[in-house]
């Protein structure tokens, strides 16, 4: 089966004028279609720099980036901005929704950015929002929702376009254990139900810990944990 991302001997060091930090040191990574994996760390660790790099929204000093057969490392920022909105998802530690739109217009947006029609868009984000539970609060602004319900909301704009893969970082950290464990079970359904790749960064362990596999990153240095 064919790695939906993939990535080999990745580093990253920052340069600021004389100073530079080495971030990540050669990780490479392979996710296969619906797998869900948990990258953990502590704070530091170089976590949203592996996903920002994954994500093409960061270049690799070294080594390279694939999405399927594409290499991410060598498109460019127009190509870039394509495959993110139309093949991948993303899921912050806060929402990112858009406070003057409701959630339906929310989860719609990637869809329009991609050209389909108002009433197409619509459509389709109202099915992601009767999945994630939320039939009931389509017209609300995201002030008017609970954290719980914006996380939801933001479930269901990652996988509006139906992406191969959702990266999310910190998905549940902004949220309390019962319904960062909600937010948990929303994803395993959603994985499983659509075979959509997940790889999720975190520093929760018990997060982890529910995914199919997870790899340990410490001092930028990626190993897989036993
Ligand atoms: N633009 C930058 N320039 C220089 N150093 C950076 C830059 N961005 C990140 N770093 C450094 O890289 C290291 C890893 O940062 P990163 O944000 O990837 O960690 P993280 O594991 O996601 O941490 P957290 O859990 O606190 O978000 C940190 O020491 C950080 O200070």
């Amino acid at each position: 089966m064919q790695d939906v991302l993939h990535c080999h001997k990745v580093s990253k060091t920052y340069a600021d004028g004389e100073t530079t930090t080495p971030v990540l040191h050669h990780v490479s990574l392979s996710v296969k279609p619906g797998e869900q994996v948990a990258i953990l760390g502590s704070s530091g660790s170089g976590k949203s720099t592996l996903l920002h790099i994954l994500a093409g929204l960061d270049k690799p000093s070294e080594g390279d980036v694939f999405f399927q057969d594409k290499k991410i490392t060598a498109l460019n920022s127009a190509q870039l901005a394509a495959l993110r909105n139309q093949e991948m998802g993303f899921i912050y530690q806060f929402h990112h929704l858009l406070g003057e739109f409701t959630a339906l217009e929310n989860v719609a947006m990637p869809l329009r950015i991609g050209g389909e029609s108002a009433a197409r868009a619509s459509q389709k984000a109202q099915v992601l929002l009767e999945e994630v539970g939320l039939a009931h609060r389509m017209a609300h602004l995201p002030h008017a929702l609970s954290g719980g319900e914006r996380q939801r909301v933001a479930i269901a704009r990652a996988l509006v376009n139906d992406p191969a893969v959702v990266l999310a970082d910190e998905p549940t950290g902004n949220l309390d254990d019962s319904t960062g464990e909600q937010v948990y079970q929303l994803i395993e359904k959603l994985s499983r139900d659509k075979q959509t790749a997940f790889v999720v960064v975190t520093h929760d362990t018990a997060l982890a810990s529910r995914m199919d596999r997870i790899l340990r990153i410490k001092d930028g240095i990626l190993s897989t944990q036993n």
